[in-house]
């Protein structure tokens, strides 16, 4: 069986590429993938990012979370297909148009094609942000319509909170690929995540993939945080309570 721990992307959120290596090595075994966003691609490039997961590395979530015309989106997908990442992000917000030109894109790489996943609210708004943006109806609407466009629309799946993972299983079936960011063992920090939960609950209400950052990459010691929680989804520890000191 494969280990649960296998389903975590390790968030490597840093400029360093000597660091990301560094962690990178650190997590390697204990995480199913890693994750590298527009942090580490601003200041590393396509360059960067091969040396980190290399030729034959792990899993790559290749986390841009695009957003602009359908023409920009599908030509940004086509452009990051030689990095053969396993995932790759765009915004649901960008609209059925957008999303459709990410999805075709991705498709033109045949079997070792990207999954498409859109962004549908991020996790660290909760209702009153969404408001002050005018989106005045609850988090977990906007983000079941969000994720219902992406489905329509030819994504693989999205990435949501996980207080959201167990409405958009009902909502959007058993194959739709459920990414779930905000995810705190009950030690960690919540820092800027506002919808939160532990990899345990997030697991049980039926997420696909958890992605996790801070608690692994600001630990003193990288490697065992991530044996921690690797332990304690094998356990099933943290099914109570969830969140730290912010
Ligand atoms: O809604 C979203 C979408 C993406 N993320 C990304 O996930 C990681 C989370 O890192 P932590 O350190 O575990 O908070 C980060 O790279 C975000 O860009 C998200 O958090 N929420």
């Amino acid at each position: 069986m494969i280990p649960a721990a296998s389903r975590v992307f390790c968030s490597i959120d840093t400029t360093e590429i000597d660091g990301a290596r560094r962690l990178a090595a650190q997590v390697n075994g204990v995480v199913g993938g890693i994750k590298l966003g527009l942090e580490f691609f601003s200041a590393q490039g396509p360059a960067g990012i091969r040396a980190v997961v290399g030729e034959d590395g792990p899993p790559l979530f290749l986390d841009l979370k695009l957003h602009d015309i359908p023409n920009t989106v599908g030509a940004g997908v086509r452009a990051a297909l030689p990095l053969k990442p396993a995932f790759m992000t765009i915004h649901s917000s960008g609209g059925p148009a957008m999303i459709r030109a990410a999805a075709d894109a991705a498709a033109s790489a045949g079997a070792i094609r990207p999954k498409i996943l859109a962004v549908t609210v991020l996790t660290s708004l909760d209702d009153g942000d969404l408001g002050k943006v005018g989106q005045s109806v609850p988090v977990a609407d906007q983000v079941t319509r969000l994720a219902l466009l992406a489905r329509d629309s030819g994504a693989d799946g999205v990435v949501c909170s996980p207080a959201e993972v167990a409405i958009l299983r009902a909502a959007c079936g058993p194959d739709f690929i459920l990414m779930v960011p905000g995810i705190r063992p009950v030690w960690a920090a919540a820092n800027d995540q506002k919808r939160i939960m532990t990899p345990v609950q997030a697991l049980a209400a039926g997420a696909d993939h958890l992605v996790i950052g801070r608690p692994i990459t600001a630990s003193d010691d990288p490697a065992a945080a991530a044996r921690r929680i690797a332990a304690e989804i094998a356990e099933g520890v943290g099914t109570e309570g969830v969140g730290g000191a912010a």
